[in-house]
């Protein structure tokens, strides 16, 4: 039996459901999905272990017009994305219209000519069967509009599961044959810091406003296992930093008497908890970093 290995990342309007998308596909919590936009920052990769292939996925940021150094940072890095991987998937959430953004997106990728593109409308469970066949047209048609020939059109629900595994399948058959890239067993290549960090910044977007959430982040400064513990009893310290702008952040991060940064402590060490299976203590401060977004050296200190 040949065996097929390579890489596919999904793209797509923010919200689009890329994250889930991907791990629906992997199986398990990988990426980190919110209900806000713009939260997936790092590339995150999930690898799907199969008998006949390995597939890694690769989750990038959204394109957007870029306003800031970090913006432009961002969009070189999708478009570097494209260009190496075997195929990209970009995601049109069923239960939006196709619009600017999307036509945008489309126009660039297609300027990336040598990798394949396939069509994923997503979250096809909210919205009815009619709905979904004139997606799947105006779908088709912005492949025309903008020279883009889609290798396949496909349908799918990362919340039901359903048509997941014909996307993992689809997405395979554009992979060039090859030996697994990655040993078995291995769902990420993500250090564990980074999967820490960005569950530690979920955590400190859920229920802010709509500024913040480009303002925050998230850097782990140590984590190791805590010596002289019991072998049946470990715990594993960790030390992060979250970094915002402005002072005025810090207080809305922090909260009334240091409320709000308690939950996010504890929200965040309960899904850290839940991801690495085992017991954590988390020492969470807040620091400002002025105007990090704009600033180089600060950029390449906080991990971009
Ligand atoms: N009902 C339904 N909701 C979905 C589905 N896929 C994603 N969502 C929801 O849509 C929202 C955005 O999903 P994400 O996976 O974070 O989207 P994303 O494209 O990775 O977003 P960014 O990281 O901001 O670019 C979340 O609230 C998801 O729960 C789906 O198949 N069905």
């Amino acid at each position: 039996m040949s065996h097929r290995s390579g890489f596919a990342c999904f793209v797509g309007r923010p919200n689009a459901g890329k994250s889930t998308l991907t791990n629906a596909i992997v199986g398990t919590k990988v990426a980190i999905t919110s209900s806000r936009p713009q939260t997936t920052r790092t590339t995150v990769r999930g690898i799907v272990h199969r008998p006949d292939a390995q597939l890694v996925l690769v989750d990038t940021p959204g394109l957007h017009r870029p306003r800031t150094l970090l913006g432009e940072r961002l969009n070189d890095l999708v478009r570097t994305t494209w260009a190496e991987v075997d195929v990209v998937a970009v995601c049109f959430p069923a239960d939006q219209k196709i619009g600017p953004g999307d036509r945008f997106l489309t126009q660039e990728l297609a300027k990336v000519r040598r990798t394949p593109k396939l069509a994923v409308a997503t979250k096809t469970d909210l919205v009815g069967p009619e709905r979904v066949a004139e997606h799947l047209l105006d779908i088709a048609a912005l492949g025309d509009q903008t020279s883009t020939e889609w290798a396949d059109v496909v349908p799918v629900s990362a919340v039901s599961g359903d048509q997941v595994g014909l996307l993992a399948d689809l997405l395979v058959a554009r992979l060039p044959e090859g030996p697994p890239l990655y040993p078995d067993g291995e769902l990420t290549d993500a250090p564990e810091e980074t999967i820490v960090a960005e569950l530690v910044r979920e955590a400190a977007l859920e229920g802010v406003r709509d500024e913040l959430p480009h303002s925050i982040a998230v850097v782990v400064e140590e984590m190791g296992l805590r010596p002289d513990r019991p072998a049946d009893k470990p715990l594993l310290d960790i030390h992060a930093n979250l970094f915002v702008e402005r002072d005025s952040q810090k207080g809305i991060v922090i909260g009334h008497k240091g409320a709000r940064l308690r939950e996010v402590g504890t929200r965040a060490r309960t899904s850290i908890e839940a991801m690495l299976g085992t017991p954590v203590y988390l020492d969470l401060r807040v620091k400002i970093a002025k105007d990090w977004q704009r600033d180089p050296r600060q950029l390449r200190r906080l991990g971009f």
